[in-house]
């Protein structure tokens, strides 16, 4: 059985070696979708008895380590050194620094990596995460999937 969460968030970045209007610093309304697989828990009397995981802890550990890190933060790319430094140069700014260009590709690759530590299997029911959906705009997204 699959179950999927979606967050949304907004985010600044740019993609410092598009050839187009990507190179210019600019936002994006970002919705993450967080697939996770497992078995329907059945322990009856116990809050999570007929799901998967709650949708609610779903969200939980997603806001707490993930979305609410990088809503309303410019996403910048470390090598993007003219950017990094404007950006380090303002007081209190909220920047996430990352290790390549900030593409719905890597920032896919990326919440995968930080959400997989985060849904374990407590109830023995093989829950695991299994896709993250990346979208930069309703028309472009991107899915980091289990090797
Ligand atoms: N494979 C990728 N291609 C592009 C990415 C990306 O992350 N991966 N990113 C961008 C830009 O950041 C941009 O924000 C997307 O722009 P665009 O293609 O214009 O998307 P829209 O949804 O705004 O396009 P509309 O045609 O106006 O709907 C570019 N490419
Ligand atoms: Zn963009």
């Amino acid at each position: 059985m699959q179950i999927t969460r979606r967050l949304e968030f907004d985010a600044g970045h740019r993609i410092p070696d598009h050839k187009s209007q990507c190179r210019n610093l600019h936002g994006h309304r970002y919705a993450i979708e967080i697939t996770l697989s497992g078995d329907i828990i059945r322990r009856e009397g116990d809050s999570a008895n007929g799901m998967v995981m709650d949708f609610s802890e779903v969200k939980a550990l997603a806001k707490e380590h993930l979305v609410d890190v990088w809503d309303h933060a410019f996403l910048v790319y470390s090598g993007d050194t003219a950017v990094l430094n404007f950006l380090l140069s303002l007081p209190g700014h909220k920047t996430v620094v990352v290790d390549a260009p900030p593409t719905a590709e890597f920032l896919a690759q990326e919440a995968f990596r930080i959400l997989d530590a985060l849904y374990r299997d407590v109830y023995g029911n093989h829950l695991h995460l299994e896709r993250v959906r990346l979208y930069e705009t309703p028309n472009c997204w991107a899915d980091a999937v289990r090797e």
